[in-house]
């Protein structure tokens, strides 16, 4: 039977499409962490590739071509950056979108809050999709979630809730936000302190079409800190080292 024409192909699923209902996780260090070196990324990524992430959200050119060349799931890339006068700090610029497009990403996290930006979100939107990436708007509130769909977003995450001075700062997930955007129609990754199962499964009741979970499962000197100060026994790194070691990354280039 002869191949149907190109235009007869059902067009491919977005990265996006292929992430509904998925778990992602987020890869991540700080940079004052010893976890922050591009090898150990790539094993936490290979790790949680093994262990059933549907897709990866990855900060810094380094990290996402390293995930790149482990998977053809869905990536998720970002950068962190404190730009001089400003607040935005996740891909804030255009230079920034075309970095994280460059080394592969799928989806690029751009900076949809109402603080203070670098450049405007439109020509973040434009440049991802220009690039031919698409755009997960990291919002605290809905009003900017409507916004930045309106701009042209491809979806929003609740990721910055908490972290704007304009988002209620609390321990959990913002799931009143969740239901919120649900209510409205508006497309939502859930991101942001999601700690447990039980919080990704309300999540996804909460009308979730993904969630991402980071600190959790890739954080162990966060996970540990939550234990240790639950238990009162936390102890700095100089009670737990043996002279000489710190907890500073050991072989990070910036
Ligand atoms: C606010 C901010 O900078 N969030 C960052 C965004 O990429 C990451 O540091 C978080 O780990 C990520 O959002 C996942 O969240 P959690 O680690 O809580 O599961």
């Amino acid at each position: 039977m002869p191949t149907p024409p190109p235009s007869a192909q059902p067009p491919a699923p977005t990265p996006l499409a292929r992430l509904q209902g998925q778990l992602i996780v987020s890869v991540q260090a700080d940079d004052d962490s010893v976890l922050r070196d591009t090898a150990i990324i790539a094993a936490l990524c290979r790790a949680v590739l093994t262990g059933g992430a549907g897709g990866l959200r990855v900060r810094g050119a380094d990290d996402i071509r390293a995930a790149r060349a482990l998977t053809a799931l869905p990536i998720i890339g970002l950068t962190k950056t404190r730009h001089a006068g400003v607040d935005a700090f996740i891909t804030a610029t255009t230079r920034e979108v075309r970095e994280v497009a460059g080394a592969g990403a799928d989806i690029v996290a751009v900076d949809a809050t109402r603080l203070t930006r670098p450049e405007p979100l439109v020509d973040l939107i434009r440049a991802a999709h220009d690039a031919g990436l698409q755009v997960m708007a990291d919002i605290s509130t809905e009003d900017e979630a409507e916004h930045a769909l309106d701009l042209g977003a491809d979806t929003v995450g609740t990721t910055m809730s908490g972290y704007t001075p304009h988002s209620p700062q609390q321990e959990a997930p913002d799931f009143a936000l969740m239901r919120a955007l649900h209510a409205r129609g508006l497309p939502f990754v859930a991101e942001g302190r999601v700690k447990t199962v039980q919080d990704a499964l309300q999540a996804q009741a909460c009308g979730a079409f993904a969630v991402v979970v980071g600190s959790a499962i890739t954080r162990p000197d966060h996970v540990t800190r939550w234990y240790a100060d639950a238990l009162g026994t936390a102890a700095g790194p100089d009670h737990a080292l043996l002279p000489g070691l710190t907890a500073e990354p050991a072989s990070y280039t910036p």
